[in-house]
């Protein structure tokens, strides 16, 4: 369980430059949960999932994973609970090395440091069973430099190694984004799977309202550093894109500010539905976070 108490980040404060980047947000996910994270531009949602995986740590507030409180940790002592994947497919692994390498590195992560000298013939026959469930035909390339592999091979190569050690909280940090569209549709599919068959309590911030929907149990909009609203497992199935994009565009008419990055625009315009559909009937003013400090949908209260 991951559980964010009250947590703020304040970048260069005091200065001219001062960004309150989170204000005081409140998150419990519970095992199993899978949460999709939108929100407007410099919302907050990065700086969520950095301070969660200890690239940043908060100014004040509490992060627990069960019931340690990992708030200080740095981001190597939080490795053996907390996985990530990044939107940049070269980030999750080590070009120079081969794909069972790299597999056998992610396996014993957290647990030891080093590279691990050889791989046995049951664990490469391991590797071949998990590298299977991608249907990229790695399983056939053990030994190839990983450096080799197209982007979208390369990002279900991280996602299988991010989720290899069953880590408590598996953090997804737009991880599709960079990929064209079909290699992004297949690594939703995995990540879908993946989460499903191994119950892995998960945080994906996503810039594709329709992955944001169709992915998870829950779905939460952040803005300006809070937690906006949530919508819950039933709320999200009843939901459009149509239906979230107006809440963006309610915002911006409140703020007078643009809500939506070219980013989300693109993503959006890819699978939203045709102009005009009717709505299946959304909560277009989802449900109060249990512990969000938002009150609700509404932009008035900000
Ligand atoms: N390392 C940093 N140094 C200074 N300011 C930062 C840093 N990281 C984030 N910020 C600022 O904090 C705020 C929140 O940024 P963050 O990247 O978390 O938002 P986001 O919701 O992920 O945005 P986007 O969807 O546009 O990527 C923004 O104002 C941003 O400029």
């Amino acid at each position: 369980m991951l559980n964010v108490q009250d947590v703020h980040k304040t970048f260069f404060a005091g200065t001219v430059n001062e960004r309150v980047a989170l204000n005081g947000v409140i998150l419990t996910v519970n095992p199993g949960d899978f949460v999709t994270v939108i929100g407007s531009n410099g919302a907050g949602k990065s700086t969520l999932l950095n301070t969660v995986s200890g690239t940043i740590i908060p100014d004040s507030g509490r992060i627990m994973v069960g019931d340690r409180d990992v708030t200080r940790l740095p981001e190597h002592r939080k490795a053996t609970w907390i996985s990530r994947v990044f939107q940049d497919p070269m980030k999750g692994s080590s070009p120079t090395l081969s794909i069972e390498q790299n597999m056998a590195i992610a396996q014993r992560r957290g647990r030891s440091r080093g590279l691990a000298r050889g791989v046995t013939r049951a664990r490469r026959h391991e590797f071949e069973q998990e590298l299977k469930t991608l249907e990229l035909g790695l399983e056939h390339r053990l030994g190839a430099k990983v450096g080799l592999l197209s982007g979208g091979q390369r990002q279900a190569l991280s996602l299988l190694m991010a989720t290899f050690s069953a880590p408590e909280i598996l953090l997804l940090d737009e991880h599709t984004a960079a990929l064209d569209p079909q290699r992004a549709q297949h690594v939703t599919e995995i990540t879908e799977r993946i989460v499903n068959e191994r119950h892995l309590t998960t945080l994906m911030v996503t810039h594709n309202m329709d992955q944001a929907l169709r992915l998870g149990n829950r779905l939460i909009m952040m803005h300006e550093g809070r937690i906006l609203f949530e919508l819950d497992a039933q709320q999200k199935a009843e939901a459009t894109v149509a239906d979230l994009l107006a809440e963006f565009r309610k915002l911006q008419a409140a703020t007078g500010e643009p809500t939506l990055d070219d980013a989300t625009l693109l993503e959006t315009a890819r699978s939203a539905e045709p102009a005009g559909a009717p709505s299946r009937g959304a909560p277009a003013h989802g449900a109060p976070t249990g512990g969000s400090s938002a009150p609700g949908v509404s932009p008035e209260g900000h």
